[in-house]
């Protein structure tokens, strides 16, 4: 079925109207002084996830135009049809469900298959976490992209749930560097490897694992079956690979929303079975908030609007994710590949050109460490980017001076970032280290900060798994929003195509030395690094 584009709907052009009169110039000092009840009127409560949204550029008249231009493209059929299984992801013809994975037994598509491998891989993952009978005190996951940032992401989040006995290492990288410094900790005779690709044709996860499968024989390792498990759908290529448990997913998960499936295995190991179904069922509750909630109140769904709102009427090409929880130190690395490799399209799902932007830039560190690197950026740099805190009210630590510490940290950098401080508010306070002979005046103009810049935040009441669970699936559904408007198919990922083709046609003449064809630059470079 197709859709309007979202720059021919009434919408779009209405949006650009209300830009140009009041969006470019709204000031949220002032719209905050006018407006008692502005912060109450952007909140939004969804499950785990209580939403701030005031601090954004935006006003009510934005916002119920973003809901008209919502309803212009048809987002609901299109998050219908998600849940449907409908193949909406047309280039390669399958549908995209995520969202069945953390379906209740019996409800959702594929319910028998999807709990058949989820009970399995529990009991096993239960198994593992029995040490005395395992033996097992390391686990290695070794995969890239999907089958790798999830987990890898998850499991220090989640640490507090961990169990103490086992110790989770994750190999991404074909670079050597990656694998060697954990191989050289560990006994094969505790260590247990997961193989994790769901092509099970990946040259990164496929070279590693060759390493670490020589690495365990050379060194006394015995029983490969027993040290080797596999995560794939690709269940040939992983018996020919000689190993004998598999754990199997399919065609309609795509990698970057696979950490539902087996590939959450490290994860299921180290949080043990009850906390993993908890994950699941945070990640479904915000599933029928998303599915089921008015678009008004629908937090993912207003997230993506306000992506919209500012990636293609105010021009910003990038946003700031700072997470007030150590924990979450690689959410940014993960929301990387689930926004990026899913929106950094330039076709339309038709295969139109777009003549708009699609995905922002992601990145961020963990508050405060971001605040002593790049803040200074956010804070008085010339380009305006979007910035989302997440808070977590109650830690699982008992230094609580600490807690309180980064809280108010993240609040400060909202407020800052909003307030900002005139060159007049400069000039009257004292500065220790500025230049005893420096004209005040010059000095007040490099001390101010212009303000007026946006953020979120995110409040999390505790980093449970079932608020873990339901922060993955918001954004989840918050790239499918934006997605939606724009028309493009998140589920593809060709561009990562063509860097595959050519390593694979460079690799053998760096054995060879053959130049021929070459371009200069790369010619040259390929000499140098072959001597
Ligand atoms: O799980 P696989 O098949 O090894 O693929 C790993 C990753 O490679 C990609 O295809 C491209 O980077 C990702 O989408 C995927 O998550």
């Amino acid at each position: 079925m197709s859709h309007p584009r979202c720059d021919e709907t009434i919408a779009w052009t209405a949006l650009g109207g209300h830009y140009e009169a009041h969006g470019r110039e709204l000031d949220l000092r002032e719209a905050f002084a006018r407006d008692a009840g502005r912060a109450a009127a952007f909140s939004l409560q969804a499950p785990e996830i209580f939403a701030d949204l005031s601090k954004n550029l935006w006003d009510d008249s934005t916002r119920r135009l973003l809901v008209e231009l919502a309803e212009g493209v048809h987002l609901a059929e299109r998050r219908d049809a998600m849940f449907a299984g409908e193949p909406i992801n047309t280039t390669e013809g399958r549908p995209v469900l995520h969202t069945a994975l953390r379906a209740p037994r019996g409800a959702g598509p594929f319910s028998d298959e999807v709990h058949e491998v989820l009970d399995r891989l529990l009991a096993f993952a239960e198994r593992v976490r029995d040490t005395a009978t395992s033996g097992i005190t390391d686990i290695v996951n070794i995969g890239i992209g999907g089958s790798d940032l999830g987990p890898q992401m998850a499991v220090p989040a989640l640490d507090a749930f961990a169990h103490p006995g086992l110790r989770l290492h994750f190999v991404s990288n074909v670079d050597g560097h990656d694998i060697a410094p954990v191989l050289r900790r560990l006994n094969p005779a505790t260590t247990l490897f997961i193989i994790a690709s769901k092509t099970f044709t990946t040259q990164e996860t496929m070279a590693n694992a060759g390493v670490a499968r020589a690495w365990f024989l050379a060194n006394g390792g015995t029983d490969t079956r027993k040290h080797f498990v596999g995560v794939t759908t690709n269940l040939k290529a992983a018996a020919e690979f000689g190993i004998t448990e598999t754990f199997g997913f399919w065609d309609w998960v795509g990698g970057r929303y696979s950490l539902w499936s087996a590939i959450g295995l490290p994860l299921a190991i180290a949080i043990g079975a009850d906390h993993f179904r908890a994950f699941l069922a945070g990640a479904h509750a915000m599933d029928q908030h998303f599915a089921q909630a008015p678009l008004r109140e629908n937090l993912p769904v207003q997230l993506g609007l306000l992506d919209v709102w500012y990636r293609n009427f105010h021009h910003f090409s990038s946003r700031s994710v700072a997470p007030y929880h150590q924990g979450l130190k690689r959410f940014p690395a993960y929301l990387q590949q689930l926004e990026m490799e899913s929106n950094g399209k330039r076709v339309d799902s038709e295969g139109r050109a777009l003549r708009l932007g699609t995905s922002p830039v992601v990145w961020g560190e963990p508050g405060t460490n971001g605040q002593h690197a790049y803040f200074q950026m956010l804070h008085q740099g010339t380009d305006v980017i979007p910035v989302e805190f997440i808070a977590v009210k109650t830690p699982t630590h008992e230094h609580a001076d600490l807690h309180t510490k980064a809280l108010a940290n993240c609040l400060a950098q909202s407020q800052a970032l909003m307030l900002g401080k005139t060159a007049a508010e400069a000039a009257t306070e004292s500065a220790p280290t500025a230049s005893a002979t420096l004209d005040r005046t010059v000095l007040s103009r490099h001390r101010s900060f212009p303000g007026n810049r946006p953020s979120t935040t995110l409040v999390l009441d505790a980093l449970t798994p079932r608020a873990l669970g339901a922060l993955i699936a918001l954004y989840e559904h918050r790239v499918f929003t934006s997605a939606a408007v724009w028309g493009i198919n998140a589920f593809d990922q060709w561009g990562v195509e063509l860097g595959k083709a050519l390593c694979n046609q460079l690799l053998p003449r760096f054995a060879s030395g053959d130049l021929s064809g070459l371009d200069g630059s790369t010619a040259a470079l390929l000499q140098r690094l072959r001597a």
